[in-house]
């Protein structure tokens, strides 16, 4: 099977990337064996504070977050990090060439149940003009990102990637500590009978969303005159690994509760590097106003809504928007 390096340099990585990747994997190999620790090393359960977006953080958030963060920032390769867990982007290296948005932890409700959890990360150019600690230089689309993916926490620890030439699958082979590609070039299948939805939501969603699942459910007896199924893992990174395993819809759509919380999703650390990865395998990505990785961002932790998934599906529910 072939080695990260070996795909990284097919693709025609530049080596400070491939060295940056290989630091933050090795973050995620340390955080990888926190988790699998589990109850027995305390990392269970919440901590007595909240992130800047006002939810409680688990231990395991905070801890990924430090894992990440020290690493990075004493690598030389990063100017700059921005976290889900962090108020602001923490200078690192005057001459680092990269900013890494994050999320340290993805889905940290089912820490607590032993269920998947991933860490989702973006690279894009650090600007020469930025000083490391100016949040102004995160402020870019997904389009500049140059790498982006997770890591899976599951029954194996798996990394999705994309650096631009296709998405690949690696899986960590724990007897040698190295990531092994398991599914170069994933193509999504462009139909599916598979959605992923938080539909506890549903009164709060805007029309053309209400519509289109109110058609999904009722199946082969109305006008989409096909069953379809419903998945829900409550981890973004388990929801779309399905997606890009077996295709499907994943979606968190706008919400009508709070007009200036126009999603849950996190732009930065969340819909984008999704949304690099599904288009490099040939899937849609989509705020159901327009491409995810065209949106400017106007601060680090913005909210978007997020549709992504099988590229026929995405198009036939964007319809229900036009
Ligand atoms: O099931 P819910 O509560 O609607 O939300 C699930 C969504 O929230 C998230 O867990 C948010 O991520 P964090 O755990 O990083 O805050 C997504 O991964 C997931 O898709
Ligand atoms: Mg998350
Ligand atoms: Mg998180």
């Amino acid at each position: 099977m072939k080695r990260l390096n070996t795909q990284l340099q097919e693709d025609g990585c530049p080596l400070e990337l491939i060295l940056l990747i290989r630091t933050l994997l090795a973050a995620c190999k340390e955080i990888s064996f926190r988790v699998s620790q589990g109850a027995l090393a305390g990392v269970l359960g919440s901590t007595l504070s909240d992130n800047v977006q006002g939810e409680r953080q688990k231990k395991l958030d905070v801890i990924a977050n430090h894992i990440l963060r020290d690493i990075l920032s004493e690598s030389g390769y990063v100017k700059a990090v921005s976290s889900e867990e962090e108020d602001n982007v923490i200078g690192c290296h005057p001459d680092g060439k990269y900013l890494v948005s994050f999320d340290p932890l993805d889905g940290s409700s089912n820490t607590d149940v032993n269920s998947l959890i991933g860490t989702i990360f973006s690279i894009m150019h650090a600007p020469q003009w930025m000083e490391p600690d100016d949040p102004s230089a995160f402020l870019q689309p997904g389009t500049q990102q140059v790498a982006a993916g997770y890591v899976l926490y599951g029954p194996s620890t798996m990394l999705a990637m994309t650096t631009g030439r296709g998405t690949h699958l690696y899986t960590l082979d724990k007897t040698h500590g190295g990531f092994l590609v398991t599914k170069a070039n994933v193509q999504v299948p462009e139909q599916t009978n598979e959605f992923a939805i938080n539909s506890s939501n549903q009164r709060h969603w805007e029309e053309p969303m209400q519509s289109y699942v109110t058609d999904l459910i009722a199946g082969s007896e109305g006008p989409r005159k096909k069953d379809f199924n419903m998945r829900w893992v409550a981890a973004m990174v388990g929801d779309i690994h399905r997606v890009l395993c077996r295709g499907g819809i994943f979606a968190y759509p706008f919400d009508k509760r709070n007009p200036a919380i126009p999603g849950k999703l996190r732009l930065q650390y969340e819909a984008n590097p999704m949304a690099f990865l599904m288009e490099q395998a040939g899937g849609l990505a989509d705020t159901g106003h327009g491409r995810i990785m065209e949106v400017m961002p106007t601060e680090i932790h913005q909210r978007v809504p997020v549709l992504l998934g099988s590229k026929d599906e995405v198009e036939t529910c964007l319809t229900y928007y036009r």
